[in-house]
């Protein structure tokens, strides 16, 4: 490798972003109504000859060998559209070739897209030129890939520090800044080490510091833990999630991993074919699936792992606001299953001072056996006693 960037090295350039998602912490994670980071509306790219006159058209219609056959051309992505909101880890999930690497690699125009609208804070991507572009990878939209790129003859705190350094930050303040990143991964006391000194693991993160070096205001993630072993893999995903949670930065994380996805995702868009054929929570993707390819897909996900309480709550009954263990709303039904196992009553869904409702055994194991949970009117169950979980 050869220190002039090689074109698998992230794009890892410095420069703090303005006001980053970073410094708006976690209370914005995912929500509706905050404008979006990345805006995506009906965005096509088809691959081959004269690949405009495909979308939309007729030819469209065709199934894809039909289409390679005719026109020589590969639908890779077809009409999406979604938003990525401020904070969120946003993942895009689906088999190989279902048009995940295509998707986020049209949001900075590493691919050119064919039609659609792209915006980055309202600003519209398709229109940037060149110097727009080159800031737009820099400091706003940063790619993590599944190589890292890392300079074998530099120390990790320099191979942290190389894309400060190409963009003119002076030595001790590119050293400072690399140090702090480097304690942000995990990686105090390897300062001084050589890449091939470190394990896969280890690499991962310098390659992850270099990125969040660059303060970019979105982290794109390309599959960059699938050649890990599973347990540094899980490492890593616990480390993506408290840096999503911790700093509130905004991320895009392709996987073909399900188990990855539902754990890393706020949101998840499972693409199948080029399109989204859902976009939802991981809650929404397992125990509302859009479509039997959904539902096949999550088929074997312990859904009590996913699910929340939220799904097998039923009203209060007169006095069961005030008794029994207290769970949160976000609290998945395995953790409920367990405070009411152990108690032997229903439990109070609160949201601070508020009881929303309860969960009993007959709604959790409802909600484990894939049966709808009681409504709010249904009749209470019988006088908790022993839990049959
Ligand atoms: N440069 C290209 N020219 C022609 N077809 C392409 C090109 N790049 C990708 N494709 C096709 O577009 C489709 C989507 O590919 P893409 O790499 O986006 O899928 P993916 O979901 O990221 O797959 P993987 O998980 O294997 O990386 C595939 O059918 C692929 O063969």
């Amino acid at each position: 490798m050869n220190a002039s960037a090689p074109a698998s090295t992230p794009v890892t350039a410095p420069v703090s972003a303005p006001v980053t998602s970073s410094e708006q912490g976690t209370a914005a994670a995912g929500t509706a109504a905050a404008p979006p980071v990345f805006s995506v509306r009906n965005l096509w790219k088809v691959f081959g000859p004269k690949a405009e006159r495909v979308p939309g058209g007729p030819l469209a219609e065709l199934d894809a060998q039909a289409l390679r056959e005719r026109t020589g051309c590969t639908v890779a992505v077809r009409d999406v559209s979604f938003d990525v909101r401020p904070g969120e880890c946003f993942v895009v999930m689906g088999l190989s070739g279902s048009g995940k690497s295509t998707l986020v690699r049209c949001l900075t125009r590493l691919i050119e897209p064919t039609s659609g609208t792209i915006a980055i804070d309202g600003e519209d991507v398709r229109g940037m030129d060149k110097g727009a572009l080159r800031d737009l990878r820099r400091h706003r939209a940063a790619m993590v890939f599944q190589h890292f790129g890392l300079l074998p003859h530099r120390s990790v705190l320099d191979n942290v520090a190389y894309g400060l350094e190409i963009q003119g930050m002076a030595k001790a303040e590119r050293r400072a800044k690399a140090a702090e990143m480097v304690g942000k991964v995990g990686l105090e006391g390897l300062e001084a080490r050589r890449p091939g000194q470190l394990s896969g693991g280890q690499q991962q993160r310098v390659g992850l510091a270099r990125a969040l070096a660059a303060d970019p205001e979105v982290l794109l993630f390309d599959e960059p833990f699938s050649a890990l072993d599973p347990l540094i893999r899980r490492d890593m995903q616990d480390e993506v999630v408290r840096l999503n949670r911790d700093e509130g930065r905004t991320m895009v994380f392709i996987t073909h991993d399900l188990g990855e996805a539902l754990r890393v995702g706020d949101r998840i868009a499972l693409m199948r074919g080029g399109r989204v054929v859902q976009c939802g929570t991981p809650e929404e993707i397992v125990g509302s699936p859009a479509d039997d390819y959904v539902r096949d897909f999550v088929r074997d996900v312990p859904r009590e792992q996913v699910l929340t309480v939220r799904r097998a709550m039923r009203a209060a009954l007169p006095g069961e606001a005030d008794t029994g263990p207290a769970v949160g709303p976000e609290t998945t039904v395995a953790d409920a299953i367990e405070a009411v196992a152990r108690t032997g009553s229903a439990a109070r869904v609160m949201d601070g001072r508020r009881c929303l409702g309860v969960v009993d055994h007959r709604g959790l194991l409802g909600v484990v056996a894939g049966l709808d949970a009681p409504g709010p009117d249904a009749p209470g169950e019988e006088a908790p006693g022993r839990a049959a979980a």
